[in-house]
């Protein structure tokens, strides 16, 4: 069965080739840099990493691009009010994008273009353009003729005349007048007095937003590539501006799978820096009872990463429940191998395997590749129960072990990985506390009093202690 995957170009699902045989080419558009990144931008970082991951797992050479949008209005709006540069600030916001992102699991892509570090690419593409027609200079601006390019509207089916100018909140008003027509869109910007600039043969200026990643494509990874990704938001105008820029000079399609993300909602509104409305990644895991950084990731990958999710305390609330009965799974091994006498030589569980990859060949299915790692999650839980309260493992040992690599190999692909206990226990409850609560609530039965012992019972659950009453009385518990 091939991977299929549905681009956004087509509008269906279509089996995955690579251009050239076991390479893949992606580009991920990524953060523009003058905030910390949000809870939307961990959605669209994790999804894009596990599919990266994934593509390496089932063998391909992945070649991973991300760029860092540095030259904007909005940056430079931000370096104003702190009376700093553009450059400080964006320096500031990459740093805090991998600090972030190396919590949340998300692998490094090979190359971090940067606009500041494209401007020859840039200026290239711009003179070709224009060379062949569909770039015209106006007072010290470049614009693109969108009128020029017959394809434009391919990728989101909006035609030329349907299109709001500034519809990407990202073309001021005073641009209009220089325009030939209102649907054309900035190239190079000239700069006002005082604005960071850089010369160019249409003087002193910089690039507008879509040139960038037209440039960065084409100078680290060719005129065609694979996959080019980036959140729904984009696909009018960015990637149809991108689509148009790049084939008016290639000749060539830019990318051949084009697949995006949903967005992250609150209220049903897009989560944004720009709207205010936004959680960022370290406000959310630095708060009072913060999920653990892989919950976040299980809170995104329990959704399909194309339809729209709602970000709520539940919704992470449940995700962190999840994550615990997975966590307890990928721990087993740590905790009983030695003693169950495991010696690595076991194979995987081929069944597993192949649920796991039906599943994310059929458009990166995650919640039901999530349910393989809950199936093998819960077989280690029932084992563990079996050891605490029978000393007996139930299942022979080899099965055990090999349940456990499975899961140790395909939650790695979905880049969930658990810190040792001993790191958490520290501040969970001691036993002594447990035991406590355990003799208050018996007390509690004995006097009648169930409200008393049913809450008591309610309060260790939220800790996640499980008790088990059994006959005459006795209470055994467990962690879950
Ligand atoms: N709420 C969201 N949910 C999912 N993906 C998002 C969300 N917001 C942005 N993205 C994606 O993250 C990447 C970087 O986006 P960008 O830096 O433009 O963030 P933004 O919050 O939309 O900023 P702005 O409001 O300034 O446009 C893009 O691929 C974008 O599609
Ligand atoms: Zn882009």
């Amino acid at each position: 069965m091939p991977l299929s995957l549905y681009n956004t170009l087509s509008r269906r699902l279509e089996p995955f080739e690579p251009l050239e045989p076991g390479k893949i080419r992606m580009y991920y558009c990524g953060v523009t840099v003058y905030d910390y990144c949000h809870v939307g931008h961990a959605r669209a970082c994790v999804v894009w990493d596990v599919v990266r991951r994934y593509l390496v797992w089932r063998g391909y050479e992945v070649r991973y691009v991300q760029n860092f949008t540095d030259i904007d209005d909005k940056i430079l709006k931000r370096s104003r009010q702190e009376k700093s540069t553009m450059e400080a600030v964006a320096e500031r916001y990459i740093q805090a994008y991998f600090e972030d992102m190396a919590r949340l699991n998300v692998k490094e892509a090979d190359e971090y273009p940067r606009a500041t570090h494209t401007l020859d690419g840039i200026k290239r593409l711009i003179h070709e353009l224009e060379t062949r027609g569909f770039a015209y200079p106006s007072a010290g601006d470049v614009y693109y003729s969108v009128k020029k390019f017959a394809d434009y509207g391919k990728l989101s089916g909006q035609k030329v005349d349907e299109r709001q100018t500034g519809a990407s909140g990202r073309v001021s008003e005073p641009e209009d007048a220089q325009k030939q027509d209102p649907a054309d869109f900035a190239l190079w910007k000239s700069a006002k007095p005082g604005e960071p600039a850089w010369e160019s043969p249409w003087g002193n200026g910089r690039p507008g937003w879509h040139i960038e990643c037209s440039a960065m494509v084409r100078d680290r990874l060719g005129e065609t590539i694979d996959i080019h990704a980036g959140g729904n938001d984009l696909i009018f105008p960015h990637h149809e501006n991108e689509i148009a820029q790049s084939e008016a000079v290639t000749g060539k399609p830019l990318a051949r799978y084009w697949l995006h993300n949903g967005m992250v909602n609150v209220n049903g509104e897009k989560m944004s820096k720009s709207l205010g409305n936004f959680t960022t990644i370290r406000q959310m895991l630095d708060a009072p009872n913060a999920p653990d950084p892989m919950a976040v990731r299980m809170f995104i990958l329990q959704a399909n990463y194309r339809k729209p999710i709602d970000f709520t305390d539940e919704g992470i609330a449940a995700a962190q429940n999840g994550w615990a009965v997975l966590q307890d799974g990928l721990r087993f091994g740590g905790e009983y191998g030695d003693r169950l006498g495991w010696a690595g030589n076991v194979a995987p569980q081929a069944d597993a395997i192949a649920h796991f990859r039906a599943a994310m060949d059929d458009d990166f299915n995650t919640s039901s590749a999530l349910a393989v790692l809950f199936g093998l999650a819960k077989q280690l839980e029932r084992a563990r129960n079996l050891l605490i309260h029978e000393g007996t493992a139930g299942d022979p040992t080899a099965v055990l072990e090999s349940q456990w690599l499975t899961l140790v190999d395909l939650a790695g692909v979905l880049g969930l990985e658990a810190q040792p206990e001993s790191q958490e226990r520290a501040d969970s409850l001691s036993e002594a506390a447990i035991a406590a609560l355990i003799a208050e609530r018996t007390e509690a039965k004995k006097t009648k009093n169930f409200a008393e012992a049913d809450r008591i019972r309610n309060e260790l659950q939220a800790q996640g202690i499980q008790l088990i009453d059994k006959p005459g009385g006795l209470t055994l518990w467990h962690r879950v």
